[in-house]
């Protein structure tokens, strides 16, 4: 596995530089600000792949904020998305809270649907969603994210939270594997 690993970080193709992704990074904090400032909201980190630019965006926002996890997992260690797992639900009351549900990518939007309804089951008062990648493709996505980091073309992607197999997470960067699209 860990052979694997090696070769598709060797040749994978870097498509934004860290500096350009803590500059998107910047970008998406500075419109939660404006937008959620005096919400007293709920972020909501969509782990695992949320980890990162949750954390990045956390340090960036300056309001009274509280933060929980969720984990609806479809794509668990392929490349393809399944059947939507619930693997961890908030602790935190969403009842009458803003909430804003933080994810790495929006890819065909099952996730962040999933993410979306259950809030919205468990009584929020308005959910905003936010991600670092818009993965552009052909089809219709069921839901659009609030806030957008990057959008990319279509290719399998690892980096800032993204993973290929489980690994690759903390890569410094967005990168496209080879031969994906
Ligand atoms: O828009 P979609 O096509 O539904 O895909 C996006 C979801 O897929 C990934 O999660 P994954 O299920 O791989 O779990 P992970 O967060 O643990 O990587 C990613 O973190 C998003 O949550
Ligand atoms: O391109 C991707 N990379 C990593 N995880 C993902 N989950 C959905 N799409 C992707």
């Amino acid at each position: 596995m860990l052979n694997e690993i090696k070769q598709v970080q060797q040749t994978a193709l870097l498509l934004h530089s860290e500096e350009e992704v803590e500059q998107a990074i910047d970008n998406m904090a500075t419109e939660i600000n404006t937008m959620l400032g005096d919400r007293n909201p709920v972020l909501l980190c969509a782990m695992n792949g949320g980890l990162v630019t949750t954390g990045k965006l956390l340090t960036r926002l300056n309001f009274p904020l509280t933060v929980d996890a969720i984990n609806a997992s479809r794509y668990r260690d392929e490349i393809r998305g399944g059947e939507i797992k619930w693997l961890l639900k908030p602790a935190t009351p969403l009842k009458d809270r803003t909430v804003l549900i933080v994810d790495d990518i929006l890819d065909e939007g099952y996730t962040m649907e999933a993410l979306f309804e259950f809030c919205q089951q468990q009584g929020a008062s308005s959910i905003y969603t936010a991600v670092l990648i818009d993965k552009k493709l052909e089809q219709a996505k069921p839901i659009s994210a609030d806030f957008v980091g990057l959008e990319v073309e279509d290719h399998y992607l690892f980096g800032y939270g993204m993973d290929y197999k489980g690994y690759l997470r903390n890569a410094a960067g967005i990168y496209a594997c080879k031969e994906s699209s």
